[in-house]
């Protein structure tokens, strides 16, 4: 009889000397401040980003105060547990979750008025992209020839997955963009790699093309570019007949990526100077078109609960995929209950109960890893002290439910 898995505590703020800590204490303090200066919000709205501001990081969790949010009750039944805990003390994925939706509580971003709707991250990720106009002119010009030869397309497959999961170093909680480290295109691409099962995904998908692959989106700008791109390649490849792409319902992250950045995405490359992201998002437009890419967004992509805890209709409906690509550090977090696992804990273990096939692509931003060879870690801990929250390492990793026995 198979021991049920022991799910480590989370991570937490009070975590001494841990990056969740930091994060806290002085990250979120720094990224609401950033949020009032640069946006030109209304006196009261400032008044309300600054009482957020001095709350962090031992005031108390509350209900939320956003009356007619579409979100309200569900947010209110997930703080439930937690009230009575502080920023610090609730769990570490919780809290910067709540601290987003926080944010559009102070903003009004659900509520009727000027700042209706109103991204307060859209300027900093319209300014993602700006610093990489050389290289989204190369990307488009690659995807391009692939969309002519399928067989270009299978074999760059690996490559599609390195430049997705590189694009995810681009993420503006952490450093504005042009100060992104940039593994692209050098040695380090795969030698960053701490862990890479590429070889079974790629198997994989030889094994069920054509399939429904769906995308959980991360961060908006270059990161996006380069989800679109592996897309593009997937669908060209034949791998998918179907990219299902996940985005978040509401602004969160500082940079995570709605329906609204997927489009003005489109539309910057569509007006680009360069004749190849004109083709690339001619291209991209008539997927989605065909039916062939869905976008498609959910207040659970913003739910601060991990991936084990969700209702049962998001598990149903992943459960339809033939393969789940989960993009960046937060979604892997989730994915793994941001807890203590020993970093040696196999990937598989952690992710049982994912309900179809998973692959990760997700340079480390926090303290929280699964899966590693305890050589590997020994290696990359004596070389880089910071491996663990700097992005500079990435892990590309593939779990497959076992089938069901046949009655
Ligand atoms: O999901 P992403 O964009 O790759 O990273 C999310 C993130 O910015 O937030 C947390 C720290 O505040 C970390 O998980 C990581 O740094």
């Amino acid at each position: 009889m198979e021991q049920p898995l022991c799910v480590p505590p989370p991570l937490r703020g009070t975590d001494p000397g841990s990056f969740a800590e930091r994060t806290v204490r002085e990250r979120w303090p720094r990224i609401v401040a950033q949020t009032i200066q640069v946006n030109d919000f209304p006196a009261s709205i400032n008044k309300r980003l600054r009482a957020l501001h001095d709350e962090l990081p031992d005031g108390p969790i509350r209900p939320l105060q956003d009356p007619g949010a579409p979100d309200l009750r569900l947010w209110n039944e997930w703080i439930a547990p937690y009230l009575g805990e502080t920023w610090a003390s609730a769990p570490w994925l919780f809290a910067e979750h709540y601290l987003y939706r926080r944010i559009l509580e102070a903003t009004g971003y659900f509520q009727p008025g000027p700042t209706h709707l109103l991204d307060p991250f859209r300027k900093q990720k319209t300014a993602a992209l700006d610093p990489s106009a050389e290289a989204v002119a190369m990307l488009a010009r690659a995807a391009n020839e692939r969309a002519t030869c399928p067989e270009q397309a299978r074999a760059h497959l690996p490559l599609l997955l390195l430049t997705s999961l590189w694009g995810n170093q681009i993420d503006l909680s952490m450093w504005s963009a042009d100060k992104a480290p940039r593994h692209l295109g050098t040695t380090r691409e795969t030698a960053h790699l701490l862990v890479n099962e590429t070889e079974a995904a790629h198997a994989h998908l030889e094994a069920i093309a054509p399939a429904r692959v769906d995308l959980l989106a991360d961060n908006a700008g270059f990161e996006l570019l380069c989800d679109l791109v592996l897309i593009d390649g997937l669908l060209a490849a034949g791998y998918a007949h179907t990219v299902v792409l996940h985005l978040k319902a509401h602004p969160t992250f500082v940079s995570d990526a709605l329906i609204a950045d997927v489009l003005e995405l489109l539309s910057r490359l569509a007006n680009a100077s360069d004749s190849a992201p004109r083709l690339l998002a001619k291209r991209l437009r008539s997927h989605i078109a065909a039916g062939h890419l869905q976008l498609t967004d959910s207040f659970i992509w913003n739910c601060p609960l991990p991936m084990r805890a969700f209702p049962a209709l998001p598990h149903a409906e992943l459960a339809r995929s033939d393969l789940v690509i989960a993009k960046g550090d937060a979604n892997y977090r989730r994915l793994v209950d941001d807890a203590h696992w020993p970093f040696t804990t196999p990937f598989a273990e952690v992710v049982s109960y994912f309900p179809a096939p998973l692959l990760v692509l997700r340079t480390l931003k926090a303290e929280v890893v699964v899966g590693l060879e305890e050589t590997r870690i020994g290696e990359v801990a004596s070389r880089d002290p910071e491996w663990l929250t700097n992005g500079h390492w990435g892990v590309i990793q593939f779990y497959c439910p076992p089938r069901p026995v046949s009655p």
